[in-house]
């Protein structure tokens, strides 16, 4: 069994969004002091790095991250490469996701290019893209951009379109070692009683 991590490294230079708490891991006790166990703490946001948004991070009447159904976050997925693409809507993408009915999708856009700088531009999908999506009964997306609209949205059209079609939102994934192709994805959140989002370790598994 092949396991490939999509998911990007926590530590305390981990680009974050504009202004948003830094991640930090450090020992709160270390062995010496206890006798007996280093004791971590972690402060983050949970919209840095590899995360699932849940409907409540767009929606005050949203689900929150401990009342999501995990089907959505394991099984099939394909890769496809959108970094060529001039424009991620429904007539560029119909040729790629024929027949993929069912499946998760993970946009390649390679748009995101220094994991150590938050990208100042980023692409997103147009809507009609999204009507494309239903038809195919996508569960999720995942991209390998910080967020699935554009990074000064403050409408957040996409997150809401996607939210109204059913379709769950995986950010900041890193594709940049695998290819094209079929696998199953598992990237569930943490338990976080009514959190907005949840850092995720992110895998695909190619049998
Ligand atoms: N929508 C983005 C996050 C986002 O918008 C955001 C994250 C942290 C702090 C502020 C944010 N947006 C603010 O106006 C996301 O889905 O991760
Ligand atoms: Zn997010
Ligand atoms: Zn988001």
């Amino acid at each position: 069994m092949n396991i490939y991590d999509i998911s990007r490294t926590l530590h305390c230079k981990t680009p974050t969004w504009p202004g948003d708490t830094p991640f930090s891991y450090s020992l709160n006790w270390t062995k010496e002091e206890t006798g007996s166990v280093n004791v971590g703490r972690i402060e983050m946001s949970v919209h840095t790095a590899t995360h699932i948004d849940a409907p409540y991070h767009f929606d005050e009447k949203g689900a929150k991250v401990d009342q999501l159904d995990l089907s959505v976050f394991m099984g099939r997925a394909i890769v496809v490469d959108v970094s060529r693409l001039k424009e991620l809507n429904r007539v560029s993408l119909e040729a790629l996701l024929k027949g993929q009915e069912k499946k998760r999708v993970l946009f390649k856009t390679n748009a995101w290019e220094d994991e150590e700088v938050f990208p100042e531009g980023i692409p997103s999908l147009k809507l009609d893209a999204i009507t494309l999506l239903k038809e195919l009964s996508v569960p999720l997306i995942g991209v390998d951009l910080p967020s699935v609209d554009q990074l000064e949205s403050k409408d957040l059209e996409v997150h809401h379109l996607l939210h109204e079609t059913n379709i769950s939102i995986l950010e900041g994934i890193d594709l940049r070692n695998v290819d094209e192709g079929e696998y199953q994805l598992v990237a569930l959140p943490l338990k976080i009683e009514g959190a907005d989002g949840s850092p995720v370790r992110a895998v695909l598994v190619k049998e």
